[in-house]
């Protein structure tokens, strides 16, 4: 995860559909723009409810920069600056103490910017852990542990 750079996120990615949407986030598709589209990520973006904040320590992007990267404002729940703090700091100590982990998204990236913080993760495929477990009347222990 790079730390560095002060790069947009639309330096890097296309920001392309909706992915699923959380208490506090929406979740969109990623398009790498560095090789023709061959990698692809989610892209969780919590939006800030109060002024820009500074000194995570682990953002990159325009520190309260103008604009969200091109996006545009959706409806969506605002986050305070100490959730959005919280949720950095245990992604962080995720992959800090315990990526890569075949069971354990990485995240390859987050971007800061006036609207909020966005979380580049991997893009996981095979839809919703929820609809595969209702989607059957019953599971053996076998059966289960595969889902
Ligand atoms: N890495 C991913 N790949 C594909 N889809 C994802 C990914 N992360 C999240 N999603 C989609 O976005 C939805 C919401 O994301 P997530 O579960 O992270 O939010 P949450 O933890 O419930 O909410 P919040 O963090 O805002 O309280 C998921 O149910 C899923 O549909």
């Amino acid at each position: 995860m790079s730390t560095t750079e002060s790069r947009r996120l639309s330096d890097d990615y296309e920001v392309a559909d909706v992915l699923g949407r959380g208490g506090f986030s929406i979740v969109r598709r990623g398009v790498s723009k560095s090789d023709e589209g061959k990698t692809q990520v989610a892209i969780k973006t919590l939006r800030r409810l109060g002024p820009a904040m500074t000194g995570m320590g682990m953002q990159q992007g325009s520190k309260g920069a103008p604009s969200s990267g091109g996006l545009p404002l959706w409806k969506q729940v605002s986050i305070s600056d100490a959730l959005l703090t919280n949720e950095i700091l245990v992604m962080r100590r995720i992959v800090e103490n315990v990526a890569p982990h075949p069971n354990v998204i990485s995240l390859h990236d987050v971007y800061e910017d006036a609207h909020g913080v966005h979380l580049v993760l991997e893009l996981c495929s095979g839809g919703e852990l929820f609809d595969r477990i209702i989607g059957r009347e019953r599971y053996s222990e076998f059966d289960a542990a595969a889902v």
